[in-house]
Formats: C-alpha cells, sequence, structure tokens
C-alpha cells in the first residue's frame, strides 16, 4: 500500500498503538519486532480488541482484510511519521544534545504553551521509533511542535530529522555520553552536528549558546545563527545563585526565583528563555513558565525525607553530567553532612575506566563523603570512600547503617536504579 493511502486511513485513525496490551479502540495497531516478541503475532489480538488496522510485514498474519501488509512495519511507521510531518507549515524545533535535552524540552514546551498550541516530546521518545511516534501524536491544529533528538552512534540525528524535517533547532551541549557507541568524543561532536547539516541544507535556523565553546564554533557554518547567553545577545539573562534552587534575573531586573537544581540547569533555562523571546512569547509569561517547572523522573529531584535533603539525580550518568553534578553539590551551602552515593556509568567505551577513575578523584578532591557503587567504580577502590560492587550490597548496608541529617547526590546510570537507595535514606 502507498503511503498517502495508508495516510488517509490515518486520518481516520489517527491514534498509533504498537502494543496490543494497549490497544484502544479505532487505533491503528503497528506490529513492530523487539527483543522478546514478534508484533505480527499480536495483530489478530489488536483488533478484536478494537483496532481499526494493524499494520504488519509477515503475510502469514494477515488474518483480515484490516491486516495491511508492507514490507517493513518500522520503516512504514518512519514514512508515515514524515508524511504526516510534511502536511504542516509550521516551526518545527528538534533538539539534540548529550546532557540536558529532556529538561530543556520541558521547560521550552512550558513555555512555548503560553502562545502556541505546542506539540512535544513525551518523556524521552526520542530515538528511530520515538520519534516517529511523537510525530503521529501531533493533532492537525498544531502550531508549534518540539521534537527530542537522542543518539548513541553516528548518523542517528540525521536520521530522525529525515522524519521531523525540523526548520529550527538546537543542541543542548555535547559531553561525553555513549562514547561506547559514538567511538570518540570527537565522533559524538560529529554525530550531535548532524542536526546543523540538516539546518543548513534546509535553510534553517540554529540557536547557538555562546557560552559553549564547541557550540559557537559550529555556528559558524550558519549565515544568521541565533546566539543566546552573551551579555550582548537579546535573551541575556543573569545568573543570581542556585543554592539550591535557581535564581535569575532579565535586563529588566525582574528577579525569578526557579525550582531547577543545579547550576548546570541555567543553560536548560537560558535556553528556553531564548525560543521564548524568539517567538515572541511575553516576558512575564516566559518567566511564569520557568519558574513553575518542577522537574520528575529522578531528573535533579530536591527531596526531603527524615532528617536528610536528597538530591536525586538518577535517570542517567555520565562524565560531562556527574562532573557538573559534583561541581554544584560542592557549591551547596549547608549545616548537614554531605554525601555524594555515584553509581557506575554505563555505555563509555574505551573512556570507562580513565573516566570512572576521575569522578572519584574529583569527589574526593572536593572533600566529600562519597560512597560508589557498582563494579566499574570499585575496580578503583580507595580506602578514602566506601565501595560497593552491586545495588543490592549497597541497600544492605545502607538498611543496617542509617545515614541521618545528610544532604545526600544521588547519581548513577538508569541500569542502576539508583533510586531504590530513597527507601534506606530517612
Ligand atoms: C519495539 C518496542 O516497542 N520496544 C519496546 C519493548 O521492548 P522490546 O524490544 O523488548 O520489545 P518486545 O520484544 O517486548 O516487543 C516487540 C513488540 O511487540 C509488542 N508486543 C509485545 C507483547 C505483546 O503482548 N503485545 C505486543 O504488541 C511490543 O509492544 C513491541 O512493539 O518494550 C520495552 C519495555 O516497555 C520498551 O522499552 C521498548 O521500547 C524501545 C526501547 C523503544 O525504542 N521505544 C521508543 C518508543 C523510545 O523512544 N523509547 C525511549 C528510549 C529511547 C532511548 O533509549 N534513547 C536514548 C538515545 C537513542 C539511542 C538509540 N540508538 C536506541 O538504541 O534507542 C537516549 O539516551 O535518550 C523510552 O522508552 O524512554
Ligand atoms: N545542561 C546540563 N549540563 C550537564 N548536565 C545536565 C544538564 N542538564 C541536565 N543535566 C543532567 O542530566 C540529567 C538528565 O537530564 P535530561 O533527562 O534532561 O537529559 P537528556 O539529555 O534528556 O538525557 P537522555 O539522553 O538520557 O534522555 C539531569 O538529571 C542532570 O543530572
Ligand atoms: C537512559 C538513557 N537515555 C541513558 O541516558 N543511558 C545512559 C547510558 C545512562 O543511563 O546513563
Amino acid at each position: 500500500m502507498q503511503i498517502e493511502q495508508l495516510y488517509q486511513k490515518y486520518l481516520e485513525h489517527p491514534n498509533v498503538i504498537t502494543d496490543s496490551r494497549k490497544i484502544e479502540e479505532g487505533c491503528i495497531f503497528f506490529a513492530l519486532k523487539g527483543a522478546s516478541f514478534n508484533g505480527n503475532e499480536f495483530a489478530k489480538e489488536a483488533l478484536e480488541k478494537g483496532a481499526a488496522y494493524s499494520i504488519i510485514d509477515e503475510e502469514k498474519y494477515k488474518s483480515s482484510d484490516k491486516c495491511i501488509l508492507v514490507e517493513n512495519v518500522l520503516e512504514c511507521l518512519q514514512k508515515l511519521a514524515a508524511h504526516h510531518r510534511n502536511q504542516f507549515d509550521i516551526p518545527v524545533v528538534a533538539v539534540t544534545g548529550s546532557n540536558g535535552k529532556t529538561t530543556t524540552k520541558e521547560i521550552l514546551f512550558q513555555v512555548l504553551s503560553k502562545k502556541y498550541k505546542t506539540h512535544a516530546t513525551k518523556g524521552n521518545f526520542n530515538n528511530h521509533i520515538g520519534v516517529p511516534l511523537t510525530l503521529l501524536d501531533m493533532p492537525l491544529d498544531t502550531e508549534m511542535a518540539l521534537i527530542e533528538m537522542g543518539d548513541n552512534h553516528v548518523g542517528e540525528v540525521i536520521e530522525l530529522c529525515k522524519y521531523a524535517n525540523p526548520n529550527y533547532g538546537f543542541i543542548t551541549n555535547i559531553g561525553k555520553d555513549h562514547i561506547e557507541g559514538f567511538g570518540s568524543f570527537e565522533a559524538n561532536v560529529r554525530a550531535k552536528s548532524e542536526i546543523f547539516d540538516f539546518l543548513i541544507k534546509a535553510n534553517g535556523t540554529a540557536f547557538i549558546n555562546s557560552q559553549d565553546p564547541i557550540l559557537k564554533n559550529m555556528a559558524r557554518r550558519f549565515e544568521k545563527p541565533i546566539f543566546y547567553g552573551d551579555e550582548y545577545d537579546f535573551s541575556n539573562l543573569t545568573f543570581l545563585g542556585a543554592s539550591p534552587f535557581i535564581k535569575y534575573k532579565d535586563r529588566q531586573e525582574t528577579v525569578v526565583q526557579t525550582q531547577l537544581l543545579g547550576a548546570y540547569n541555567f543553560e536548560n533555562i537560558q535556553t528556553a528563555f531564548c525560543l521564548g523571546k524568539y517567538f515572541e512569547v511575553e516576558n512575564n509569561d516566559i518567566h511564569d513558565a520557568i519558574s513553575n517547572y518542577i522537574p520528575d523522573n529522578n531528573r535533579s529531584q530536591f527531596l526531603e525525607k527524615g532528617s536528610n535533603a536528597i538530591v536525586l539525580d538518577a535517570y542517567n550518568a555520565n562524565p560531562s553530567s556527574v562532573e557538573a553534578a559534583l561541581e554544584n553539590f560542592a557549591q551547596f551551602e549547608t549545616e548537614k553532612t554531605k554525601l555524594v552515593i555515584l553509581g557506575d556509568m554505563f555505555e563509555l567505551g574505551d573512556i570507562s575506566a580513565e573516566e570512572h577513575k576521575r569522578m572519584i578523584d574529583i569527589a574526593l578532591e572536593k572533600d566529600l563523603d562519597a560512597i560508589f557503587c557498582g563494579e566499574r567504580y570499585t575496580a578503583h577502590k580507595t580506602d578514602k570512600a566506601q565501595f560497593f560492587e552491586s545495588r543490592d550490597r549497597l541497600l544492605a548496608y545502607l538498611k543496617n547503617n542509617k545515614i541521618e541529617n545528610s544532604l545526600v547526590l544521588v547519581k548513577g546510570s538508569r541500569s542502576m536504579k539508583l533510586e531504590e537507595v530513597l527507601d534506606y535514606l530517612g
């Protein structure tokens, strides 16, 4: 079936679902293949549960006319998403980077929603499946779209751009994330810049944090990039501190108290502010959106439990974000004992050993009490801190050794699930 024909069916049934356990009446089920299941096997069940159509790529599962056989279901999903996106003549902003994509996207979503009917990536749906699903979720009356793009190898962002066809975009920052897949930091820089390769060809606009030397250098490729972060830029903000939450002021001396922890979040705020100004959202509305945004899902959350205060930052970890978190944590003013609980950083490839050792050195240089969890950290064990080979061992220790009256930073890669320590902190 041609994409245009399928698109007509989608317009009648604009609800795409990829999990037969979550079927909604009148949706279209796309039978994807995964590590454990072949979605084709659930095509019939999806129809029985109320799906209008099932899109399959194995003929033997064609149980009725409502099963639409295509060459490859994933590619079909991607093409349909690109086709849908191309029906819109609106600003589509692509967001990529090593750290802070979701946070920046969420703040910016709040900012742009003050003026426009904005559609944005939900959660972290940022890959070759998530971006197409995000696009297909975009209602026809959308006025502005914000599409998050994640990557862990070269060539991924340019593919995502082909589906999303952005006309605006920015890179939050480029750090030492996912080096296993990129091969090196330099390759990561090249990979992230694919968003700019696309925008240049599409005659699009890049927003550039002028305080970031790598991004500023990349800006030279654009005729008219939109800079922010410099005192001469049209959207300049002044950082007034983060103790623990960021406070800033704008050019009119309006002081804004946010609910965002960590000096590193200031660049995320600046980006959202810049795009808000560029797209002519009222100043007060921008500040209102930023000040009301509260991070969730283990991303720099501030919690109090018993006598402890906790910076829960256990969503992910790489050397750049751990270093930023340690810098920030060391500067917190508190009467409490400061303790960092760091879990292994994943997907770092060749730089893994040296970077785990470096994070230990940074924490100890800053004179912080420190607990390290995971075999990557334990490989560099010293007697100046505590080391636990696994999360279970750490949890068993915390169960019998209560932490009290402490300010605790918890940060580790997703697979470490370090948020589980919360149950034992107060
Ligand atoms: C294909 C799929 O949807 N996978 C999800 C599935 O995992 P799995 O691969 O094990 O699939 P299964 O074998 O279980 O199932 C295959 C399909 O069959 C369906 N099905 C199964 C049983 C049944 O009874 N009925 C059925 O219909 C089933 O629904 C499948 O469609 O389940 C996992 C657990 O829920 C999901 O996690 C998995 O989702 C995959 C990972 C996915 O890519 N989801 C996207 C929507 C997405 O965007 N997910 C984001 C995470 C994105 C991410 O990791 N981003 C990275 C950077 C990008 C790296 C990129 N190269 C990459 O590898 O992804 C980042 O750092 O940000 C999210 O979920 O947050
Ligand atoms: N600008 C930044 N610089 C450094 N670290 C940051 C920055 N913004 C956020 N972080 C760190 O990254 C963590 C995850 O934030 P967020 O989910 O917004 O990033 P992300 O890029 O979307 O991550 P992922 O690629 O895993 O989806 C935060 O909890 C914080 O520790
Ligand atoms: C959670 C996923 N998007 C990610 O960032 N993975 C890295 C390896 C992590 O969890 O630290």
